[in-house]
């Protein structure tokens, strides 16, 4: 088969957050992504050939990466030997419901990035992909520029106003919801609200950043640029991790606050792990995830209690799942994906009563964002925890686990923890608070 396109490698020094966030200003379409598990980033910039997931088909936005990434790797050359090219992006969590507000986004969006960056502890490698040697070279002595060129970003932009959206018609969807669970008609549902926000000034994704990178906590980072929209997240959990023959989902769901002190965290942990009502939200999440791998004919193994984990202004339970065999990584997000902490049990009727009732346009909140590499190595984390930034209006997203006993004032403490973290962010340090 001809050769359309060529990769090319380059061990870098590694990089510093500075470097990350000025690489993230240069370029018109990028992607990172800090996995806090083992402390790895993917870096990717500029768009060497790009996918709309849900653009020709609503029916199976998995199927359509799917015959593109085969495509582009029949194409790979496997002369790289320290890391392997990957595509990265984002899936909407619903293709059927009709997308207004995410512009360039609203089909989702994947690229095979012109340069990918990969850092772990021991080494960062930088990867070119170009229609030519030539061009190759060309995107690696420009990368090589933009380090030698960084430098600290200093964005001073701050929230002016935030709004929280139809919190009261929200809450009557929550009693709905109860009502339809009540009667049977779902055991779960998952219900997810906004809250606007206006800035004085724009961030830029080099900015954004600057301050995610500050915050370190048990959570994956990720900011998608493309045209001129931003799209981060600051989300607690996996979706799945594909290894050779492994798979590693998380089973998370049922939350409760952090507190503010150590203790106080540890006592409404303990009453977390000891309320009925979290734990039958989370063991419908467990059990309908084991049934989903199950149906696949792989072995799974997870803790029979679950864990809690801590993250940003609120902890959850949880519960991660090992599963062992072959795995087709496209084939494993769409059977997992909505599980029931994103759509509810059962998942149609509850991605159903979503779709009628929610009120809003999720686009990619709680949709299946990461990347995958050729030789079918990646991670894919639910985009919730998330902002949808254009210029100076920010778009905030938070949901909550509805089933028979919930109370519609306790989900919306709930969500509004959620947006914590990404509020803080957004507001900015102060003048004259400390570094
Ligand atoms: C839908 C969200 O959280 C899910 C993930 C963890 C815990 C959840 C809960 O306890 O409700 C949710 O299922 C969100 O943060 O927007």
């Amino acid at each position: 088969m001809k050769k359309n396109l060529h990769y090319q490698e380059k061990k870098l020094s590694r990089l510093s957050t500075a470097q990350i966030s000025y690489l993230l200003d240069q370029f018109e379409t990028a992607f990172v992504f800090f996995d806090w598990e083992n402390q790895t980033l993917k870096l990717c910039l500029g768009v060497a050939a790009e996918c709309f997931p849900a653009k020709e088909t609503k029916q199976n936005q998995f199927l359509t990466v799917k015959n593109w990434y085969q495509t582009l790797k029949t194409d790979w050359n496997t002369t790289i030997t320290t890391a392997a090219p990957l595509i990265a992006g984002s899936f909407l969590f619903d293709p059927l419901k009709k997308t207004t507000a995410w512009a360039g986004l609203a089909a989702g969006y994947f690229f095979l990035p012109q340069l990918m960056i990969s850092q772990n502890s021991t080494q960062t490698i930088a990867i070119s992909c170009a229609s030519t040697v030539k061009n190759g070279s060309r995107q690696l002595s420009r990368l090589q520029a933009c380090l030698a060129a960084a430098k600290k970003t200093t964005g001073r932009a701050q929230i002016q106003q935030v709004s929280e959206v139809q919190v009261a018609s929200w809450q009557q969807t929550v009693q709905q919801a109860v009502a339809a669970i009540q009667a049977q008609r779902l055991a779960k549902v998952v219900l997810a609200r906004q809250a606007t926000v206006t800035l004085n000034q724009s961030l830029t994704a080099g900015e954004l950043w600057q301050r995610l990178a500050l915050i370190k906590q048990q959570n994956y980072q990720f900011l998608l640029k493309y045209q001129d929209q931003i799209f981060i997240s600051l989300t607690p959990e996996k979706l799945a991790e594909f290894q050779p023959h492994q798979l590693r989902v998380d089973a998370l769901a049922g939350t409760t606050a952090r507190g503010d002190t150590l203790n106080q965290q540890q006592e409404l942990g303990e009453r977390l792990l000891q309320s009925t009502k979290n734990r039958i939200e989370h063991q419908i999440v467990v059990a309908e995830i084991t049934h989903r791998l199950q149906e696949l004919a792989l072995k799974i193994e997870h803790p029979t209690e679950p864990q809690l984990l801590a993250t940003g202004s609120v902890q959850h339970l949880y519960t991660p799942i090992t599963a062992y065999g072959e795995v087709d990584p496209w084939r494993v997000l769409a059977q997992l994906h909505p599980t029931p902490a994103l759509g509810g049990q059962p998942q149609q009727a509850a991605l159903k009563f979503i779709r009628d009732f929610e009120g809003w346009d999720r686009g990619l909140f709680g949709g299946p964002t990461g990347w995958l590499d050729f030789t079918a190595k990646g991670k894919f984390t639910v985009a919730i925890r998330s902002a949808l930034l254009t210029g100076l209006q920010v778009h905030l997203f938070a949901g909550a686990g509805i089933v028979a006993d919930s109370d519609y004032q306790q989900e919306t403490i709930e969500t509004h923890n959620k947006m914590q973290p990404m509020l803080k962010l957004l507001k900015g340090r102060k003048k004259n608070e400390r570094k």
